[in-house]
């Protein structure tokens, strides 16, 4: 049988007395685009870190591929990975970002330069590649962020709130390249966002995870189907975790977005 793109059993992880990840068990099926839903400090992230190997994860609590991701190298070579913090280089035009990453990431020399050039173009930033990152606006830096991912042509793309802070319309062109790129590569995609009807329209499948537990997982339609015919995936949040996205959890939603904020205007 083939592997899942990403296999998780019993995934638990400690910060001191902070119990962030708490038994999550989580199959992503190779080629589907996978929401990892919930407020801030569900676990998402550190989930995702472990998954990445930027955090230890005990023997056979994850694979990628079938690959245990305690095989560092051999996994990371496998995946793209744009992080919640800014990591384009403000000072830097885009095709030096992107460069950088093609380096970084160990894409062959003599190919590098195609590379570099294919991925500014998959997120339509091939005319504004010799300007500098600083002059972008947020939603070309996150396409930019794209790229950087994209240029080692990674198997699996996990991405950490792609479109957090970002106006609508910015919000949509992130979600219009992640689209492209899954449909002309196959590449498997695993999302965490907060935004319930961004999942609703662009995942393939979503688990709702709270306070370091996966609470439900399946569809967007199945989840929103097993609470009513009118049901949005924020009434399904509320009926598998019993809290109120305006509540304590709404609050850290919001908290996120000031974060997001103040990283763009240090950047
Ligand atoms: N480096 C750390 N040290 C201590 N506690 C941490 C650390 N990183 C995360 N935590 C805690 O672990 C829990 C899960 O955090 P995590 O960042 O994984 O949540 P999240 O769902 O990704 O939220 P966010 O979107 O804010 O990143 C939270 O209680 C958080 O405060």
């Amino acid at each position: 049988m083939t592997a899942p793109a990403v296999r998780c059993r019993d995934l638990r992880y400690g910060f001191g007395d902070t119990i962030a990840v708490d038994g999550v068990d989580l199959d992503i099926e190779r080629g589907s685009v996978f929401g990892l839903l919930g407020p801030n400090g569900a676990g998402k992230t550190t989930t995702i870190r472990m998954i990445t190997t930027l955090l230890p994860a005990p023997p056979g609590a994850i694979e990628v591929f079938g690959v245990d991701v305690r095989r560092k190298l051999a996994v990371r070579r496998l995946i793209g990975y744009v992080p919640q913090q800014l990591s384009a280089d403000s000072a830097l035009t885009g095709r030096e970002n992107v460069a950088l990453f093609a380096r970084l990431f160990d894409v062959p020399r003599a190919g590098r330069a195609d590379a570099v050039d294919a991925a500014l173009e998959s997120v339509g930033l091939a005319d504004v590649a010799e300007r500098t990152a600083g002059t972008y606006s947020g939603g070309m830096v996150r396409r930019l962020e794209l790229a950087q991912a994209l240029v080692s042509s990674p198997r699996l793309l996990v991405l950490d709130e792609p479109t957090i802070g970002l106006d609508p319309i910015a919000r949509a062109g992130v979600w219009e390249r992640i689209e492209q790129v899954r449909a002309d590569t196959g590449m498997t995609v695993l999302v965490t966002t907060h935004y319930m009807e961004e999942a609703d329209k662009h995942c393939d499948r979503v688990a709702l995870m709270h306070r370091g537990r996966l609470r439900s997982e399946g569809t967007p339609e199945e989840l929103k189907a097993a609470i009513g015919p009118e049901a949005t995936l924020e009434d399904a949040f509320r009926a598998a975790t019993g809290d109120d996205l305006d509540s304590g959890a709404g609050e850290g939603m919001r908290n996120v977005r000031a974060v997001r904020r103040v990283a763009r205007r240090l950047g």
